[in-house]
C-alpha cells in the first residue's frame, strides 16, 4: 500500500466521521409540513442539503488539490467533490462544490504552470500548486489513489492515466457525469460567461452533450440569484435521446429543466387544435430508404433568414389591413383623426404585438369618448349617457375589421400569396419557425415563457429561422449550441457552416469553440472515422484521439445466405466477452426490421429501435443508421457496408460517420456485395480482409 493510499485513507476516515455527524444531524431536524411561505423556502433548502449529503456520503469526493495561496504559510488541501459540504458549527468546508470558482485549478491545470490563478468574487487570487490528486471513492470505499501532480516531482502522466481508466469503463443505458474527469478545453466552456452564444463545433465523440449538460449545473450554481432551472430548455432530437441523457443532470443535483424537442415546444406554444403536424416516422424511413435523397428546396428555404424576412414584410401589410383607415367619427362634429391613430399605433404601442395593439387601441377610444362626453357641459347627465352608448356604438363598428385572427390562419394565406404550399391540414418540421414568428409577432411572447438559457444539441439539424425565434424569447443571449458539421444528415433542414448562426448573434454575442478531441472511441475506431472525414470534406478538422488503444477495426465479407449467422455469431461472442451495450447497425429501418425478425428467433433480448421510441434501455439493439446519432455502444457492428448502400456521396459518407463514431470499445464491419469505395482503400491500407 503506498504513501498516498495510506493518506487518504485517514483522511477519508476522517471526513466520513464529521460528514455522517453532519448528516445524522440535518436528519434529526423536524420536517415542516406547515404553509408559511419562508418556513417552505427553508425547509426546501434543507431538503435540497440532505439530498446532497446522501450522496455524499457515498462518494464524497474525487479530487484533492493542494493549493497555495501567495502570502500564506502553508498549502490546504482542497477535496473537490460533486456537492459542497461544510460543517455548519465550526465553519469548516469539508468538500469544496466541482463549480466552485477554485475548482477550476482542478481542471485547468496541466502540471506545468509555475503560477496559477482563479477568480473568486473578491477578486484574483494567485498561488501555487503542490498537488492534484485524483482519488475514486465507491460506497464509503477508497478504490484509487493517482497522482497527477507533485511538486518537485518529474510530472507523471497520472491524469492521463485517470482518464484512460474512466474511457475504458464499461457503459450502461446512460449517458454518464464526468465531473471527475472534465478535461481543460471541456472546463473553459462549461464556466464560460452566460450572457453569449456559446457555439461549438465537436467531433463525434469530444463531450460535446455531456459538456453541455455540466454547464447548466455549472450556469444554475454561478448565476443562482439570476437564472432558475425552469427557465432553461434543453432541444434535443428525439424522446429516446432526451430519455438516454436524463441520468446526468440528476447526478449533478440539477432538476426541473425542461427537456423536449423543437417541434413539441413549437406545438404547445401554439396550442391550436386545428395545427397537424404531419407524422414523421414514416417520411424519415422513405427518406433514409433511398438511395440519394434529393435535396428539397422549399423546406431549405423555409429555413432561411430570407424567409423571415419575407414573413415579417407580408406580416406588415396585414397588419395595415386589420386596421381601420378612416377617421373615427364618433357624432357629427367631433373626430379623430386617422392620422392620430396610426401614430398610437406606430408609436404609442410600437413595442406591442398586433393584437396587444389592437387592444390598447379598443382602451384608449374607450377613454377617448369617455373624456369627451364628459366636456359635453351642454348637455345633462341623461343625455351624455345616451351619447356615451351612441359613440361606444359607433367605435364597435368602427373597429370590426379588427377580427382576431390565429397565426395558422395567418400563414396559409402568406404561403398562397407566395406560391407556397403545406400539405392539406397538415405542416411539416420546417413550419414552425414561420408559425411561431407570427405568433410573436401577432399575440406576443409571454413573458414567462423567456428562458434563462437554452441548450440545443445536434444543432447542426437546425435552421437559422428556428434559432432566430428562440433568440427573440431568451435574456442576454444565453445559448449553448453544439453540434458536428460532419454529422449533418439533415441536410435538408440543417446548415453547412456556423456562421449562419453567428451572424445572427452577433461578433461580440457570440463564443465559438471547436472540441476536435474524442473521448469515446479507441485510437483504431478513431482512425477509421478519420478515414471517412478525409475523403469529403478537406477544410473539416480530424479527429485527435486520446490515446486508448483496443483491438483492430474488421472489415468482413459474408455470402448473403450467411449474413444472420455471421450477424448472430458476432452478437453471441460480444456477449460472451462481457460488452453490456451492444448495436447492429443497418442502413435502412426495412433491412434492420427483416433482419430483427429472423435474430429474434436465436438472440433474447434483443431490442429493434425505431423513431417513435421514447426510451433506451441498453442490452443489444438493432437500428437503423439514422437513429443512432448520439447513442453510443460498448460494440458496434455496421452491416450493408456495401458500395450500394453507403455511396460515394457527402451524404452517405456522413451517415456511415455517425455509425461507425457509436463504438466505443470494438467495431466491425460487414458486406455481403462490394465494400462500400468510401472504406475500400482503408481496407487495403490496412489490410483487414
Ligand atoms: N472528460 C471526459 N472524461 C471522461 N469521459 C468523457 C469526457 N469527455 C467525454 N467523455 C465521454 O465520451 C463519450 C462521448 O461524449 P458525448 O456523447 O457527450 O459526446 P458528443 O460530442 O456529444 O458525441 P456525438 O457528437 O457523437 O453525439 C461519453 O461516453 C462521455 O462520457
Amino acid at each position: 500500500m503506498n504513501q498516498s493510499y495510506q493518506e487518504e485513507q485517514h483522511a477519508l476516515r476522517e471526513k466520513l466521521i464529521k460528514i455522517l455527524a453532519y448528516q445524522k444531524q440535518l436528519e434529526a431536524l423536524p420536517r415542516y409540513h406547515g404553509d408559511d411561505f419562508n418556513e417552505q423556502v427553508l425547509e426546501d433548502s434543507r431538503e435540497r442539503q440532505r439530498q446532497v449529503m446522501k450522496k455524499a456520503t457515498g462518494e464524497p469526493y474525487f479530487g484533492r488539490l493542494d493549493f497555495e495561496e501567495y502570502g500564506k504559510s502553508q498549502a490546504t488541501p482542497l477535496y473537490i467533490g460533486k456537492a459542497g459540504v461544510h460543517d455548519d458549527q465550526t465553519g469548516e468546508v469539508l468538500v469544496v462544490d466541482w463549480r466552485a470558482p477554485v475548482s477550476s485549478l482542478f481542471y485547468a491545470f496541466s502540471g506545468s504552470e509555475d503560477d496559477v490563478y482563479y477568480e473568486a468574487p473578491e477578486g484574483i487570487i494567485d498561488g501555487t500548486i503542490e498537488l492534484k490528486r485524483n482519488i475514486m471513492i465507491r460506497e464509503q470505499e477508497l478504490m484509487r489513489v493517482v497522482d497527477s501532480y507533485k511538486q518537485g516531482q518529474s510530472t507523471s502522466s497520472g491524469g492521463d492515466e485517470f482518464l484512460l481508466y474512466k474511457l475504458g469503463e464499461q457503459k450502461d443505458n446512460r449517458l454518464q457525469d464526468i465531473v471527475s474527469t472534465i478535461q481543460g478545453e471541456q472546463n473553459e466552456i462549461i464556466r464560460h460567461q452566460k450572457n453569449q452564444a456559446v457555439i461549438i463545433q465537436g467531433v463525434a465523440g469530444s463531450g460535446k452533450t455531456t459538456v453541455a449538460l455540466h454547464r447548466l449545473a455549472y450556469l444554475l450554481y454561478e448565476y443562482r440569484e439570476q437564472m432558475q432551472a425552469e427557465n432553461m430548455i434543453i432541444f434535443a432530437p428525439n424522446a429516446m435521446f432526451l430519455d438516454y441523457i436524463s441520468q446526468v443532470l440528476p447526478e449533478l443535483g440539477v432538476g426541473h429543466i425542461q427537456q423536449t424537442t423543437f417541434s413539441e415546444w413549437a406545438l404547445s406554444v401554439l396550442d391550436d387544435p386545428t395545427i397537424q403536424l404531419a407524422n414523421q416516422t414514416n417520411k424519415l424511413q422513405k427518406r433514409f430508404e433511398q438511395a440519394d435523397s434529393p435535396v428539397d428546396e422549399a423546406t431549405s428555404f423555409k429555413g432561411s433568414v430570407a424567409f423571415k424576412e419575407l414573413i415579417e414584410q407580408e406580416l406588415e401589410v396585414l397588419e395595415e389591413n386589420v386596421f381601420p383607415t378612416t377617421d373615427f367619427i364618433p357624432w357629427d362634429g367631433v373626430k379623430i383623426a386617422h392620422e392620430t391613430i396610426s401614430q398610437w399605433r406606430n408609436k404609442d404601442f410600437a413595442h406591442s404585438s398586433v393584437q396587444g395593439k389592437q387592444e390598447r387601441l379598443k382602451a384608449r377610444m374607450k377613454r377617448w369618448i369617455e373624456i369627451e362626453v364628459k366636456q359635453q357641459h351642454h348637455l345633462d347627465q341623461k343625455e351624455q349617457q345616451e351619447l356615451r352608448k351612441h359613440a361606444l356604438e359607433q367605435a364597435r363598428k368602427y373597429l370590426a375589421k379588427m377580427k382576431k385572427r390565429t397565426p395558422y390562419k395567418l400563414y396559409l394565406q402568406i404561403l398562397k400569396q407566395q406560391g407556397l404550399t403545406t400539405h392539406e391540414n397538415q405542416i411539416e418540421p420546417e413550419d414552425l419557425a414561420p408559425l411561431l414568428h407570427i405568433y410573436h409577432k401577432w399575440i406576443g411572447i409571454d413573458k414567462d415563457r423567456r428562458f434563462d438559457h437554452v441548450v440545443i444539441d445536434e444543432a447542426q439539424d437546425f435552421s437559422p429561422y428556428q434559432i432566430a425565434i428562440l433568440k427573440e424569447q431568451t435574456r442576454g443571449q444565453s445559448f449553448t449550441i453544439l453540434g458536428d458539421l460532419s454529422q449533418g444528415i439533415h441536410s435538408v433542414q440543417g446548415i453547412d457552416e456556423w456562421s449562419s448562426f453567428k451572424e445572427l448573434f452577433g461578433e461580440q454575442k457570440t463564443a465559438y469553440f471547436e472540441m476536435n478531441k474524442s473521448y469515446r472511441s479507441t485510437l483504431e475506431i478513431i482512425e477509421c472515422s478519420n478515414h471517412l472525414l478525409k475523403q469529403f470534406s478537406k477544410r473539416r478538422v480530424l479527429a485527435e484521439p486520446v490515446f486508448r488503444s483496443g483491438e483492430p477495426v474488421q472489415i468482413e465479407r459474408v455470402y448473403e445466405e450467411e449474413k444472420v449467422n455471421a450477424i448472430s455469431t458476432w452478437i453471441q461472442s460480444m456477449q460472451s466477452e462481457g460488452y453490456q451495450t451492444i448495436a447492429v447497425i443497418g442502413r435502412t429501418h426495412t433491412t434492420c426490421a427483416d433482419l430483427f425478425e429472423q435474430l429474434e428467433k436465436t438472440q433474447e433480448d434483443m431490442t429493434f429501435i425505431q423513431a417513435e421510441d421514447a426510451t433506451y434501455n441498453g442490452g443489444t439493439s438493432i437500428l437503423p443508421v439514422y437513429l443512432s446519432k448520439g447513442l453510443e455502444f460498448d460494440a458496434v457492428l455496421i452491416i450493408d457496408a456495401d458500395e450500394q448502400s453507403y455511396q460515394q456521396t457527402a451524404e452517405h459518407m456522413k451517415l456511415l460517420y455517425v455509425g461507425i463514431t457509436r463504438a466505443l470499445h470494438r467495431l466491425h464491419i460487414m458486406h455481403t456485395g462490394n465494400v462500400t469505395k468510401l472504406l475500400t482503400e482503408y481496407k487495403s491500407e490496412d489490410n483487414h480482409d
